[in-house]
């Protein structure tokens, strides 16, 4: 379903392939390892430097790809002036969906009750929901998430991960990047590590916390705190 050739992007991605089925996949990595480029670049909105995508056999700027790919980038920029239900619609008249379509959205990420709320007078979390709501309406086979979960609170975590599930159960692909992996980890599916623009590892999610290094160092410990020690032994580099 999503395809990559090694995609590159000067100084951000180094030569990335990969050919992902049905299913969920975590991007995982350090900060400015990367994930973002890539995500952007599956999505259509970077051109590559080289190397190629493919999402549902076509490229990422196909026109036909609006309604079956859903991204929501780390920071969306939604105007302030507007309100929930503006954007919403926005969104639906966008992808031609029925109405039945944002009402499933909106309730999804418990939006109902603020549908006449302006978008410049929600908190961060409520706006992070909307950005979701719009992004995944209409059941894209699709979705490629950046950092889509860091401003929820627990109910708003919920959500989004009921509604990932259903997707994946309904046959649809998720590659999400995020740091937080403990909270998505009922999501199971496949771990992309990148770093340093190079995809290092991918493994199922549950091996992630009992995978170690050849000199047995765990993998989830590294991931969030010894960096140095991955770039050691993926690269044979001494640690900084
Ligand atoms: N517009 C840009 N122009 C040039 N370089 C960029 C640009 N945006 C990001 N970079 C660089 O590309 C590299 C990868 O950044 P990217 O945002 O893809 O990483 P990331 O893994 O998503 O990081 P984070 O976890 O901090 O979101 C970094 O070195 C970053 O400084």
């Amino acid at each position: 379903m999503v395809e990559a050739v090694n995609l590159e992007k000067r100084g951000r991605l180094k030569g990335v392939s990969f050919r992902l089925e049905a299913g969920g996949y975590l991007l995982l990595g350090p900060n400015g390892a990367g994930k973002s480029t890539l995500l952007a670049l599956l999505a259509g909105r970077l051109l590559p430097d080289g190397g190629k995508a493919r999402l549902l056999g076509r490229p990422p700027r196909d026109p036909g790809l609006v309604p079956l790919r859903a991204y929501v980038p780390q920071q969306v920029a939604l105007p302030p002036f507007l309100t929930v239900l503006e954007v919403l619609e926005m969104a639906r008249r966008l992808k031609g969906l029925p109405p039945s379509a944002l009402e499933e959205a909106a309730e999804r990420m418990g939006l109902e009750g603020r549908l006449s709320s302006r978008v410049g007078t929600l908190s961060g979390g409520y706006r992070q929901r909307l950005a979701l709501a719009a992004g995944l309406m209409g059941r894209p086979p699709v979705w490629l998430l950046d950092e889509p979960i860091s401003a929820l609170d627990p109910g708003g975590l919920r959500r989004f991960v009921l509604w990932a599930q259903d997707h994946l159960e309904g046959g649809g692909l998720l590659l999400v990047s995020l740091h937080r992996l403990e909270e998505v980890q009922d999501l199971g599916g496949r771990a992309l590590l990148l770093f340093r623009g190079k995809l290092l590892l991918e493994l199922p999610v549950e091996e992630l916390f009992t995978y170690r290094l050849a000199d047995g160092t765990p993998l989830s410990g590294v991931l969030r705190d010894v960096h140095p020690k991955v770039r050691e032994v993926f690269y044979g580099e001494e640690p900084a």
